[in-house]
């Protein structure tokens, strides 16, 4: 019985980069998540293992970020079709490729940071209520996965440093999470509109110059609390979504801020309550 090799591709998928590009104080990002497979003389390597005609799928990663850096990244079509016919003309083996690339739409936070961007819906509004027999009542708001990022204004450095350090400290860094953030309302007073709350939030992130996401987290609940009365403590889960400089020197690039990886774990995971010395007890509210 003899078998062949069917139709095949390979490439790599999802490589997520943020491209920040400057102008001036205003800033500008494109968010993007390129896939590349490949095809052509792939009959060796699946029958023999000679790699003789394969691009690695990391150096198609490299290509995304590197070509992101010397060419921007302007509409999605044309840095697809950029990658595509380099595949295709650079590579003799290489006789078709499909690239495939999604954008994530970024809103600016209006006020006055012009770096600082909220990510077009996805964003869920909660609530969780209880009354008992005894006429307690509770209320919570929330919101959970709102999704914001700083193109600058973010530091971190000053952390323990050991044997098992690898992180470099850095005075400008993206910031960006995914906002879970709960507020408990004390007594059954006037509740602040929940479109009100989650501007102060907006504006507290994009108004904090940050030390870390921990010093934002505490901004955000202070921001709350010190705008409405009414609320007497807020919790937050942020996970902070790093974005780390790609390193272009290999390619003779720089990378002065401007393309980013957009890693997706692991996370770090930054928790908190901020509340009010008198605040009342929470009593059943955060079961
Ligand atoms: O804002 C941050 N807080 C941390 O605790 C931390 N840890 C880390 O590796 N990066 C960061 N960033």
């Amino acid at each position: 019985m003899t078998v062949k090799l069917g139709p095949n591709r390979y490439g790599k998928a999802e490589t997520r980069l943020v491209r920040v590009v400057r102008d001036g104080t205003t800033h500008h990002i494109k968010d993007i998540n390129v896939s590349s497979a490949l095809s052509g003389d792939m009959e060796e390597v699946h029958r023999t293992g000679s790699n003789a005609a394969v691009l690695p799928t990391d150096t198609q990663k490299n290509l995304v970020y590197a070509f992101a850096r010397k060419h921007g990244v302007e509409e999605i079509e044309d840095f697809a079709l950029l990658l595509a016919r380099h595949y295709v003309s650079a590579y003799p083996s290489i006789h078709h490729a499909r690239v495939e690339i999604e954008e994530y739409a970024w809103n600016r936070i209006p006020g006055r940071s012009r770096h600082s961007f909220v990510r077009d819906g996805g964003e869920v509004r909660t609530c969780v209520v209880h009354h008992d027999g005894d006429g307690r009542t509770t209320v919570v708001s929330g919101l959970t996965d709102l999704v914001v990022l700083n193109s600058t204004g973010s530091e971190f450095h000053g952390y323990i440093v050991d044997e098992y350090t690898t992180l470099r400290p850095t005075t400008d860094r993206i910031l960006a999470t995914a906002v879970t953030a709960r507020w408990r309302h004390a007594g059954d007073g006037e509740r602040p509109p929940y479109a009100r709350v989650r501007e102060c939030l907006l504006d507290a992130f994009a108004q904090t110059h940050s030390l870390s996401l921990q010093q934002t987290l505490y901004a955000m609940g202070e921001r709350v609390l010190t705008t409405w009365p009414q609320v007497c403590e807020v919790r937050f889960a942020l996970p902070n979504k790093h974005h780390f400089l790609v390193d272009l020197s290999p390619f003779g690039l720089d990378n002065e801020n401007e393309v980013f990886y957009a890693a997706d774990r692991p996370y770090g995971l930054i928790e908190g309550s901020v509340l009010r010395e008198d605040a009342p007890d929470a009593g059943f509210a955060w079961e």
